[in-house]
């Protein structure tokens, strides 16, 4: 598979996206446009309701627009078949949810090896890519361990293996971090912008937390299914936007280990 880049890696034009609820139309994406460059780093905030979810699913090719295009790696989403679809979804595309959903009968290895299974790839190439992300995050000593025999901020470690496992170009995260505390939520999101760093992944995730939207060197709001502002920040640490958001809340600085 070709390394050169694919720019934008993705393209959204007039996206709408409506549902129809009890016999009426909810439009719940209202003309989004939006250009996001392989290696970029996006945050998507928003109040709730604004269409974040929605749209990272309608980018991830886990549903499908109303009107508009989408173009991810440079392939035309609205006029792909759902075979060619789920294809470039595994080759292309990693998740990473608020809820891992984790496989509870398997270990940490065979869940971060379970897309490749699916996908074909040999069980030695698999392993071994699967215990090197493991380690990467933080777990060499958890691999065997099932779901139930690890912590919250453990098992969305696993699931960011897994997202990671067929090497994606993109990798779309919604809420990440939404149902672990403070200090797990900071480990988290700095596995994230490791991998940034180190794999150039692009990156986009639909978040509530404050010191990760202020430490995304992009943030894209929503507001009522439109892009209210797209703006650029100064790169800074992810360590120093955490310590300016608990400088501001008064609680003095936050240990992200
Ligand atoms: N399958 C569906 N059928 C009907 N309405 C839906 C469906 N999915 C989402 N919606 C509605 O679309 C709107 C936007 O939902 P979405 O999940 O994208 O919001 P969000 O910005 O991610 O919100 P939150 O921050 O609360 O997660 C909501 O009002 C929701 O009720």
């Amino acid at each position: 598979m070709s390394k050169s880049p694919i720019s934008p890696i993705v393209l959204a034009k007039d996206v709408k996206k409506s549902f129809q609820h009890m016999g009426r139309t909810l439009d719940v994406l209202r003309g989004i446009d939006l250009s996001i460059e392989e290696g970029d780093m996006v945050g998507i905030v928003g109040q709730s309701g604004a269409g974040k979810s929605t749209l990272l699913h309608c980018i991830g090719t886990l549903d499908l627009v109303t009107a508009g295009s989408i173009v991810v790696a440079g392939e035309e989403l609205t006029t792909m078949s759902n075979a060619r679809l789920a294809d470039l979804r595994n080759r292309t595309i990693g998740f990473v949810f608020q809820f891992h959903h984790l496989l509870p009968e398997f270990n940490a290895l065979e869940n971060v090896c379970m897309p490749g299974l699916i996908q074909g790839t040999s069980k030695n190439e698999l392993n071994r890519r699967a215990e090197a992300l493991l380690e990467e995050v933080g777990l060499k000593d958890r691999m065997n361990h099932r779901p139930g025999e690890l912590s919250g901020g453990e098992q969305q470690r696993v699931a960011l293996a897994r997202a990671l496992v067929l090497e994606p170009k993109l990798l779309l995260a919604d809420e990440p971090s939404g149902n672990l505390d403070s200090r797990t939520s900071e480990q988290i999101h700095q596995l994230f912008f490791d991998i940034n760093r180190k794999r150039n992944t692009t990156i986009i995730i639909v978040t509530h937390n404050a010191a990760l939207a202020n430490s995304m060197p992009r943030v894209v709001t929503l507001r009522d299914g439109r892009v209210e502002s797209d703006e650029r920040r100064e790169t800074r640490s992810y360590r120093h936007a955490v310590d300016d958001v608990a400088e501001r809340a008064g609680t003095g600085k936050v240990d992200v280990g």
